[in-house]
């Protein structure tokens, strides 16, 4: 209900007061005028008083400009109306030639100028800031004047005796309604800062002084009965005006913190966050009992008088929680929530009490700790306990704390932790943690003057295993792997999965090689013992490079990348194996990254080059030329690819090198076309790595289409190393191949697996005896009886068999006799740049056509 629709002028309550007051004073009248006079007076005056001691004595907590200014004025209106009384004729209280009609009724009109004037200037008043002393002094220095000119009968005559009231008085009085009809008007014009009720209060009270002012030009004796009536209305007039400032402002205070209080309630009770009110009022007592027996520094104190924080912690009572608390409790909610809040609050940490202490004790504002404790169900929960210091002693004894449940959150937190510095796999810690460990123990080894080694494990043919028996199986191995590492280490010891099937292991507190060599050992023990994957037993071994602090590194990137390194070592020699870092490995380390960087300028740069060796029949006639890289280093020269391939086969770099060969190799074969009567045909070397990681059916369909070479004048010479991984997308693509019409050459042949099976399986054309097999012809006889054999084989198989490496003609003769029909070597010619190849060819057609 809002303010404007309740109309305090239809209130009983207003009414009945006024009425029974105005009976009473009826009754009085028809015994004692003069009784009835000085009361109704003296009810003005007691509430002008009333008012003026409310208005001063709240003027800094109301600040209410409008009161303090008709309080001030009332003041002074009241004390003029005492005058009036104790003018009155018959009072006797005065002198004799101070007590007649006409000196009350002079105070009376003066007095209610003063009236009119100050609720006629009130409104006004509302709006600016007003001084109270200046105020109260200027309606003295008025009401000092006007009883100066009263009792020196400097006022002009108001009552003349058996006549009646002077036209002074009579005009007085219209013109004081006159003022007090301004005053109305200005009441509702001017007064915005008046609340609506106390306008509607004072307006009435003005219309009855109005209506007070008119029955008084009537009178023409004192005691007649218009005088009555004014004094009635001018009581009313008083109570209303009374009700208007005295009672309303004395009601509005409390109506507010009531309301308040009902705010503050909702808000309490329906909060989400739990809310405990707190007596703290025995700990504050206790606090400032332990200040006067002058203990200065608390914290001091009671570490050395361990039992009084838990004596302290006893005389804590919980007062009042609200529903939010109940559920931090517990998940039971008939339990009673007292009995609980006290069995949660012991569970509270003595460490968090004793900082509570502290800050109360040093009056700080605000209190807020981060705690872990167990409700009733003893279920571990977190939460931020806060709360305000309170100001005064009071407060003490009602506390409100907050307690916040950040259960849920802490969980999320460790688990967004968990998921940033740990292995999902494996549960191992993660890089981005290890690192941060390993930069740790750095700082702690520095400052402690320890030892440590970074193990870098990897497992040998992983991929092999993911491969062949699927990433569910892999990721099994994986794990498998993991426990062994952790099951063999101890537990200072941090072991983390860095990447696929990469590990690494801090060993901390040792350094020394003879303490480290036997754990290396019995963690590659550990790994290549055999694994079961669901019924598959596998084995896999693992190779380890190991870094010392301080000796080889005191910088996180650089001690792993020294443990790489010699796990890359440990690899290079046979795997299943560790080796420490040394400086060579560094240094070839060192040769490896700077070949990288000059591979990359190289083919930016185009600096490489192909050459062509000719594969001929037994008469001299070109078949074949293959194409062998070379690389033009702008200060070391032609650099051989032994030197390079393998390299760029480890890294990603063979891809484009190998497309550009390939694109190269066709279009040189096309010029053939052009400037020789008997192009041969072109053989290119394909590395593993290019099966692996491109497309190379589409590869060479797009190199074909583009240079216009027809597909059976490409062969493309492999490794058996690509057929004996016998996976089917190899099978698949080198299909694809022949069935282009691409022929397939196996080159160094013998030199790799035992198993021939897969020449079965593969749609291989040619197979190229290795040259370390023709150089030992044709006097060692296993060189012979090799070579012999592949040729007999070949035979059966309807293969076609090349002879690399003849240097000799003797080899060439011992080739002829077994019936080998091309042949590739020195004795023929070395590789030859490609713009010397045409020479090349033309010379051998005419020497051989020449012969035939
Ligand atoms: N001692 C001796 N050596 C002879 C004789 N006849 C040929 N050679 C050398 O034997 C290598 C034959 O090539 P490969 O077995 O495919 O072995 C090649 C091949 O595996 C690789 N390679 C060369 N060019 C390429 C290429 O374009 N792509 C790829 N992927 N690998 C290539 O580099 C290896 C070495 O190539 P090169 O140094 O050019 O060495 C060539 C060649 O110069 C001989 O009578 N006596």
């Amino acid at each position: 209900m809002t303010e404007r629709s309740v109309n305090p002028l239809f209130s009983t309550a207003l009414w009945l007061p006024a009425a029974l007051a105005s009976i009473f004073l009826l009754i009085i009248a028809q015994f004692s005028f003069l009784f009835f006079h000085t009361l109704a007076e003296f009810f003005s005056i007691i509430v002008s008083f009333v008012m003026f001691a409310f208005a001063w004595s709240t003027r800094r907590f109301i600040r209410n400009n409008f009161l303090l200014f008709l309080a001030c004025g009332y003041f002074w209106v009241g004390a003029l109306d005492l005058l009036h009384t104790l003018t009155y004729r018959g009072m006797q209280l005065l002198n004799e030639h101070h007590t007649h009609d006409d000196i009350a009724i002079q105070f009376w009109i003066g007095t209610r100028y003063l009236e009119a004037l100050i609720l006629l200037y009130s409104p006004f008043a509302a709006r600016q800031k007003v001084r109270g002393k200046p105020i109260f002094f200027l309606f003295a220095c008025i009401s000092l004047i006007i009883t100066v000119l009263v009792f020196n009968d400097l006022f002009p005559r108001t009552f003349i005796d058996g006549e009646g009231l002077t036209d002074f008085k009579i005009y007085s009085e219209y013109l004081i309604d006159l003022i007090l009809l301004a005053a109305l008007i200005s009441l509702f014009r001017c007064g915005e800062g008046i609340r609506y009720r106390e306008k509607q209060l004072i307006a009435a009270s003005i219309v009855m002084t109005m209506l007070a002012e008119l029955a008084f030009t009537f009178y023409v004796s004192v005691y007649g009965l218009s005088n009555i009536v004014g004094h009635l209305f001018k009581l009313a007039s008083y109570w209303l005006i009374f009700n208007a400032i005295v009672i309303s402002n004395i009601k509005k205070p409390y109506s507010e913190l009531l309301a308040s209080e009902r705010r503050f309630r909702r808000l309490f009770e329906n909060n989400e966050v739990a809310l405990w009110n707190v007596d703290l009022s025995g700990v504050h007592g206790e606090l400032e009992n332990l200040r006067k027996r002058g203990v200065t520094n608390l914290r001091q104190h009671l570490y050395e008088n361990r039992e009084i924080a838990p004596a302290l912690a006893d005389t804590i009572h919980i007062t009042d929680i609200n529903t939010a608390s109940l559920e931090l409790f517990s998940a039971e909610t008939d339990l009673d929530p007292r009995a609980q809040s006290e069995q949660l609050m012991r569970t509270l940490p003595m460490s968090m009490f004793v900082e509570q202490l502290c800050a109360i004790w040093e009056r700080q504002p605000n209190i807020r700790h981060e705690v872990v404790f167990r409700n009733v169900d003893n279920e571990e929960l977190a939460a931020i306990v806060s709360f305000q210091i309170p100001e005064t002693i009071l407060e003490y004894a009602n506390v409100p704390v907050s307690v916040v449940d950040i259960t849920q959150r802490k969980q999320d937190e460790q688990k967004i932790w968990r998921q940033a510095n740990f292995d999902q796999l494996t549960g191992l810690a993660n890089r981005n943690y290890f690192t941060d460990s390993l930069s740790h123990t750095i700082d702690l080894a520095e400052r402690q003057g320890d030892k440590f080694a970074l193990l870098y494990i990897d497992l040998d043919r992983f991929k092999q295993v993911n491969d062949t028996l699927g990433h569910s199986m892999g990721d099994k191995l994986l794990n498998d792997a993991a426990k062994r590492l952790k099951e063999n280490s101890r537990k200072s010891d941090i072991i983390a999965r860095l990447a696929g099937d990469e590990f690494a292991i801090l060993l901390s507190g040792t350094g020394r090689p003879e303490v480290i060599e036997p754990l290396v050992t019995k963690l590659l023990n550990s790994l290549a013992a055999p694994y079961d994957l669901s019924g598959n037993e596998t084995t896999i071994s693992a190779s380890i490079g190991i870094a010392l602090f301080p000796e080889d590194g005191c910088e996180v990137a650089d001690l792993l990348r020294k443990a790489d390194s010699a796990m890359y070592k440990a690899k290079e020699d046979g795997r299943n194996n560790f080796h420490f870092f040394t400086e060579e490995i560094e240094k070839e380390a060192l040769r490896k990254r700077q070949l990288e960087q000059d591979l990359n300028r190289a083919i930016e740069n185009q600096e490489f080059e192909l050459y062509y060796q000719p594969i001929e029949t037994l008469d001299a006639e070109v078949i074949s030329a293959e194409a062998l890289i070379r690389w033009n280093h702008p200060l070391r020269g032609l650099v051989s690819p032994i030197e390079f391939i393998p390299f760029m086969e480890e890294t990603s770099l063979i891809a484009p090198l190998g497309e550009w060969i390939l694109k190269q190799a066709c279009q040189d074969a096309m010029h053939w076309d052009h400037h020789c009567s008997v192009p041969p045909k072109v053989s290119v070397n394909i590395s593993t790595r290019q099966f692996q990681n491109q497309n190379m059916p589409a590869l060479v369909k797009q190199i074909l289409t583009d240079t216009g070479l027809s597909a059976d004048r490409l062969t493309l010479e492999i490794t058996e190393s690509l057929m004996i991984d016998d996976e089917d997308s190899t099978i698949h693509q080198l299909n694809s191949l022949r069935l282009m019409g691409v022929a397939l050459s196996v080159d160094d042949f013998g030199t790799g697996y035992s198993s021939l099976s897969y020449l079965k399986k593969f749609p291989v054309s040619y197979l190229k005896i290795d040259r370390s097999f023709i150089q030992g012809l044709p006097n060692c006889q296993e060189d012979s009886a090799l070579v012999e054999a592949i040729l007999s084989m070949a035979e059966s198989l309807r293969l076609q068999v090349v002879a690399e490496g003849v240097e000799t003609s003797s080899q060439a003769n011992y080739l002829a006799s077994l019936k080998c029909r091309y042949i590739q070597g020195y004795w023929l010619s070395k590789p030859i740049p490609q713009h010397d190849f045409c020479n090349y060819l033309n010379t051998k057609l005419n020497s051989h056509q020449s012969r035939t």
